[in-house]
């Protein structure tokens, strides 16, 4: 029997949930050209934005808010989370579904339901600790969890005996050679050789606070020779930055090449989301993490490892002022010596093979079930 014939992937709401999904899309067409991929979303999540133009089949399916903690009695209540069941389930059914692959948000839950109710083998993949409701809630119904980084089976009991596999990259980043394409990128970005980049970024969403004090920094960054990159992220209002600055500070609302900003950077400003981590320590670029400040503190702990290995530096929200900037982020960005050895130190933690990795879990997993 072929090993693979349907999958189905479920991830949605921000680019944290959906990039691992599509670089695990990528590797299973990839390994099985012929494997029929289907992936769920819900209507107003930033998959409708990503997914469709890269290539992959978008079912959406009914909406449903998730409690903030888990609660089963939501998965026995005839209400909207049976109508996005029900609609997962006949997908599930139409294109006769090997395996359901889930990677967080609110449209996962449903997946996991209809999959336990019809058989078809559950694989979760978590990137964050404490693991997010909807992966908890289907951690219920299914062993098969992997997770993406060797610090959570002991930091969350519920992921005591997961696989460690590293989180799916896109190709364009796990592939990259950060040194062949930077002249292309500081071309493409109108920035100079000759002068540091820092580059920032709130991650998929952008964040607020990052971009008022670096902009608010914009002076100070350029009279010390400092280039930035400034990506503002995808639902960011826009802010002034001066026009008449002695050298580059490029703003763009959002970078789908995300591959030329890490080329292009000498030192990375960013929140430490999971996947953004995922992607500076495979790469070996040298940060400076203020994490989002909500949220059980999981960004503080996605960084903690890779600062204390030596591969980055950790600042909180309420400290990230424009004299915090100049007087950290100036000198380090300045600094060559020391930024070489938070690169190397970065790229000791990280690694490049999650999509390869996840893909034999999920292979073990479906050849258990037959
Ligand atoms: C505020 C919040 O709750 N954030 C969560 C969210 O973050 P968020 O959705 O920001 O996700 P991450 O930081 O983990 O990943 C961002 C992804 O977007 C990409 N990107 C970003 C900006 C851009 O211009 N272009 C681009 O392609 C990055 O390369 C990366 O692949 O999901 C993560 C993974 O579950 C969690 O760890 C974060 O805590």
């Amino acid at each position: 029997m072929a090993p693979l014939r349907s999958v189905v992937l479920a991830g949605g709401g921000t680019g944290g949930h959906i990039y691992p999904l599509l670089a695990f899309a990528d590797a299973l067409r990839r390994h099985f050209p012929d494997v029929r991929i289907t992936t769920l979303g819900s209507p107003k999540g930033m998959e409708n934005e990503l997914i469709p133009p890269a290539g992959y089949d978008l079912q959406v399916i009914p909406a449903f808010q998730l409690p903030r903690s888990i609660n089963m009695n939501l998965l026995r209540t005839p209400d909207r989370m049976y109508k996005s069941a029900h609609a997962a389930g006949k997908i599930l059914e139409e294109v006769q579904a090997d395996v359901v692959v889930g990677f967080g948000g609110y449209v996962s839950v449903p997946a996991y339901l209809a999959a336990w109710r019809r058989d078809v083998p559950i694989v979760i993949h978590e990137v964050n600790v404490p693991p997010g409701v909807a992966n908890r809630m289907g951690m219920r119904f299914t062993k098969n969890v992997a997770v993406g980084f060797p610090q959570q089976p002991q930091q969350a009991e519920s992921l005591r005996d997961a696989r460690v596999v590293g989180v799916p990259l896109r190709t364009a980043i796990s592939h990259l050679d950060r040194a062949a394409l930077r002249p292309q990128a500081l071309y493409q970005f109108g920035l100079r050789p000759d002068l540091p980049v820092l580059f920032v970024s709130g991650g998929s969403s952008g964040a607020r606070t990052i971009n008022l004090a670096v902009a608010a920094a914009a002076k100070r960054l350029a009279h010390s020779g400092v280039q930035v990159l400034h990506v503002q992220g995808g639902r960011n209002d826009p802010f002034e930055v001066p026009a008449d600055l002695p050298v580059p500070y490029r703003v763009l609302p959002y970078l789908s090449d995300m591959q030329l900003g890490y080329a292009a950077a000498d030192l990375m400003l960013c929140r430490s989301g999971a996947i953004t981590v995922a992607e500076t320590t495979a790469l070996g670029v040298p940060a400076v993490y203020v994490p989002y400040p909500y949220s059980n503190q999981e960004q503080k702990r996605n960084a903690l490892p890779v600062v204390e290995a030596g591969g980055g530096v950790l600042v909180d929200n309420s400290e990230l002022t424009p004299e915090w900037i100049e007087q950290n982020i100036v000198p380090l960005a300045r600094d060559r010596q020391r930024l070489a050895s938070m690169s190397m130190a970065a790229s000791r933690y990280g690694r490049r093979d999650g999509d390869e990795a996840l893909l034999e879990f999920v292979l073990e997993a479906v050849q258990k079930a037959r």
